[in-house]
Formats: C-alpha cells, structure tokens, sequence
C-alpha cells in the first residue's frame, strides 16, 4: 500500500516532485493508508513540493494550488471553502441550470463538438461564480487567455520539462545565462495581468454599482478579514477558476464514454429521469435526492475513470513514522487514485463500470442508505485529501449529476456507425496525458429523443435568458 517511487511519479501524475536531491517519494494505493497520512496526520503531510520552474518561475509563489503549507496558502483556503461553500446555496441553482440548459441545446445540435460544449459550459459555470460575467457574452478573447494560462501551468509543471526543476541550483543562474527563467517570467507576467486585470474590472463595476455578487467582489469587499494583498487574491480566484474547469469537463468526456460502452445503464439513467421528471419538464438540482441512479452513475466514472490519476501530491513538513517505516521530513506523498479506486477489497471487479456497487446492498464496501442521501462524492477519495481537499467539491458534484441527468434526460446516446452500418466501438482506454485525464475524442451517436423535449430546452433557454441576472 505504501511503496518507495524510486523517484519516479506515478503514471498521470502531471505535478512534478519539486527538487530531486535527496528527496524521498512513497507511492500510496490504498485509500486507508491515504486517510492515515493526508488526512489523519493533516498537521504534517499537507504541504506541497516546491517546483522552481511552476511554483516560482511561472507561479511567483501565488499559485493556491502549488503553495506549501504557510500563511497565504491558509488565508487563501479559508477564503476558498466560504466562498466554494457559499456557491451552491440554493440561490445560486439557477445560475448552474442555465449554463446546463445552454450546454444541452449546443451538444443537440452539434454533438461531434461534445468535447468544446463541455469544456466551455463547465469553464462558464465558474466563470460566473468567480468574476460575475457570462462566458457567452463576456470577452471571448479573455476565455482564449485563460485557456493558455492552463496550458502554460501544465507543460511547466509536467515532470522533467525543465532541468531547472531536477537541480534547483539552476536558480541561481543570472537571467541573462538562464533562457528559461526569461522564458517562463514573461509567462507570469502574462497571467499576472490577466488575472489582476479580472480583479481591477470587478473593482471598477463595485465603483458603479454594477458588479454582481461573484468571488472577486467577495474578496475585495472582505480584503482585510482574509488577510490576502490584490496579487494573493487575485490568484486564488483565477486558479479556482483554472482548476475548475477542465476537471469537470473530463470528468463529464468520461462519463459518456461509459454510457456508450454500457448501454444498459444509459437506459437505467433514462428511466430514472423519466420516472421523476416525466417528458414535459427537464430535471433541477432540486431533482438530485431523487437519482440515486444518475448519482451512481457518476460516482462509478469518477472510479473507474480517476481525473486525477495520480493523485497531486502532498510533501511532509516533519519526520515521522508509520507502521514502522521512518519517513522523513521532505518526502513526498503521491495518492495514485488510479490504485485507490482499483482496490479489489473495496471494489470487487474493479475494472469493470458497475453503478450497482452503489445501489445494492450486496455490495457492503460501497453501499450505503438511504439512497435519497447515498450515493454522493463527499469525501470520496477522488477529490483528494486532508487539509489540500479540493475546495471546489461541491460545485463539482452538483454539475456533474445535473448535466448527466439533463443528457439522459434530453438524448439518446449510442454507438457510432460505420458506412456498412457496424457500430463502432470507442476505445475503452485511450486518454490524453494531461493533468486531467480525459478520453481522447471518439465518434458516437447523439440525438434528441423528442421534439417534445426539445421544445422544453428551448423554452428553457428563452425562460432562463430572461430571468438571467447577467444578462
Ligand atoms: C470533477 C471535478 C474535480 C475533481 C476530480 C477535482 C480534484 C481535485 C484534487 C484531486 C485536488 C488535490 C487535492 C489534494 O491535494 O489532496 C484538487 C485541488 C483543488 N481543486 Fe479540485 N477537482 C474538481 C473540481 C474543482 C472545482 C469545480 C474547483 C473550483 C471551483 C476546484 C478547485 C480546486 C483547487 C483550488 C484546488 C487546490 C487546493 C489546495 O491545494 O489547497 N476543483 N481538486
């Protein structure tokens, strides 16, 4: 369960170790031994290594995600969780089913494109919470910027990009000597600006009266009390924005290639919907205690199709010992979630999608009641650990069971087919090898099951752009 990497991490991890020297790493695949360390021993095993060419080159040491455990990485969690936390009270539903509501129309009527709608609908719901504007109507060429602010993140962090990372010592170059230190500051400067440039916007809109509630207004408006300066905010916002989005949508690429593959549990999904919403209504977030199926659904993709395969890891700040191995201060922690998910104790047949295992009391591990309540995600391993847990949880899990049950709801999905009429069976693993691992893009068959229920989006759509507060 707990294994020496011998340096090497685990296949998918995208986050590198950080300098090598001297470092130890520990593979973890299992969830307890995961709970033990990361959660039990939060105190200790909650900072992250700190990679010269992407925590400080690119990051200038701002970036939520890459800091260690100190001060402003605990002033921009504790602002994360309440403003996360806040985004999913009931008045913030609606801002969801719209962006839901505008995914369902774009993926009827183009669905070879599914990969774009998922990506730009689940980049709109945060993009809303974090600065209070519309994607679609927002300034299309700042979208284009954020996108390759993400990418930049993750080429420099992949592991072994820059030689800078395996020997630190690189640092100390002048610049004029250090093409890459040259290179990758003027990538900070890029987004630096964008994400200051969001924040002074909010800023100037809080002048006029005509900034929404969203994240940045949060954070200026209660400056003080979270202790963070304009740069230190603005990063937590810009990467809770970065950090949401292209998660949610590779979890959603996932999920449909499970229902092409398992159609017999598309149809499950279906006549659940059915059975709750009927043909004359689509489903809501008010909706969900209802689909323990759809919620099942999710939850297997999540392990059978980890986003994060190899976990991010976590570094130790203190010696310790566990189960007597000595495990020094420095080390770091990879939970390879592909493994946690794949335990044969927990998860009988663990490569096979089995929604069932959370629905049937066969399944003692993973089953639990009441099903109005269970299946859900919270504190499902998934999500990481401990103290570095993702912050952005609960927002994920409410899209992801929202645009599952709406696509199941809206359209039949099935296998493509070829010329001579043979159905064309996607590959079950061939994913890209990126942070987020996704299902690289494959053919299928998307169609709206009625013009009943078509006539229902679009009045929806009209419904939604009206009452649109953004709008
Ligand atoms: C399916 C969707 C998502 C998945 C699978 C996911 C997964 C993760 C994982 C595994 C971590 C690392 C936790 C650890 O170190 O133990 C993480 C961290 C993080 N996530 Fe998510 N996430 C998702 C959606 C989101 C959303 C919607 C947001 C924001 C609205 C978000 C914001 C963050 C941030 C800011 C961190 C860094 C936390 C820190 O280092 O303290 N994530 N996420």
């Amino acid at each position: 369960a707990l294994q020496p990497a011998s340096r090497s991490p685990p296949e998918g991890s995208r986050y590198p170790p950080g300098p090598e020297a001297g470092r130890e790493h520990y593979v973890v695949s299992t969830e307890k031994v995961a709970n033990d360390l990361l959660r039990e021993r939060g105190s200790i095993y909650s900072s992250r290594a700190q990679a010269p060419a992407s925590a400080q080159l690119l990051s200038d040491n701002l970036r939520p995600v890459l800091l260690p455990y100190n001060g402003v990485w605990r002033n921009g969690r504790k602002f994360m969780h309440q403003v996360a936390n806040a985004s999913v009270a009931p008045q913030y539903h609606s801002t969801q089913e719209l962006e839901a509501t505008r995914m369902l129309a774009d993926l009827i009527r183009d669905p070879a494109r599914y990969e774009h709608w998922f990506q730009r609908y689940s980049a709109a719901v945060v993009f809303r919470l974090a600065f209070g504007k519309r994607i679609d109507t927002g300034d299309e060429e700042i979208v284009q910027q954020i996108v390759a602010v993400n990418h930049n993140l993750e080429r420099i962090a992949s592991p072994g990009a820059y030689l800078v990372d395996t020997f630190p010592i690189l640092m100390k170059l002048p610049r004029f000597l250090a093409p890459f230190k040259r290179e990758i500051e003027e990538l900070h400067r890029r987004e630096h600006s964008l994400f200051r440039g969001l924040l002074e916007d909010v800023r100037e809109r809080m002048k006029d009266g005509t900034a929404p509630k969203c994240w940045e207004r949060d954070f200026l408006e209660n400056q003080s009390e979270f202790n963070l300066t304009d740069d230190e905010g603005a990063y937590v916002v810009g990467t809770m924005f970065e950090a949401g989005s292209g998660t949610t949508s590779a979890a959603m690429m996932s999920f449909v290639l499970a229902m092409v593959l398992h159609p017999l549990w598309f149809r499950k999904v279906q006549e659940e919907t059915d059975s709750v919403c009927g043909a004359k209504r689509m489903p809501y977030l008010d909706d969900v205690r209802q689909l323990p199926i759809v919620r099942a659904a999710i939850k297997e993709t999540l392990r059978w199709r980890p986003v994060t395969a190899g976990g991010l890891p976590h570094m130790s700040t203190k010696d310790d010992v566990y189960e007597g191995l000595f495990i020094p201060a420095n080390t770091v922690i990879h939970p390879n979630q592909w493994a946690i998910h794949r335990e044969p104790e927990l998860y009988p047949q663990p490569e096979s999608y089995l929604p069932e295992r959370w629905l049937d009391s066969s399944y003692r591990t993973t089953f639990k009641s009441p099903l109005s309540v269970y299946p859900n995600l919270h504190n499902y391993s998934n999500f990481g650990f401990g103290r570095r847990v993702c912050p952005g949880q609960n927002i994920a899990e409410r899209n992801l069971y929202l645009l599952a049950a709406r696509i199941a709801w809206a359209a039949n999905i099935s296998k493509a087919k070829d010329e001579e009429g043979n159905e064309i069976d996607p590959p079950l693993y061939d994913y890209t090898a990126g942070f987020n691992a996704q299902p690289k893009w494959f053919p299928f068959e998307l169609q709206v099951r009625s013009q009943e229920r078509w006539a229902v989006i679009e009045e929806e759509l009209k419904r939604g752009a009206e009452s649109d507060p953004l709008k």
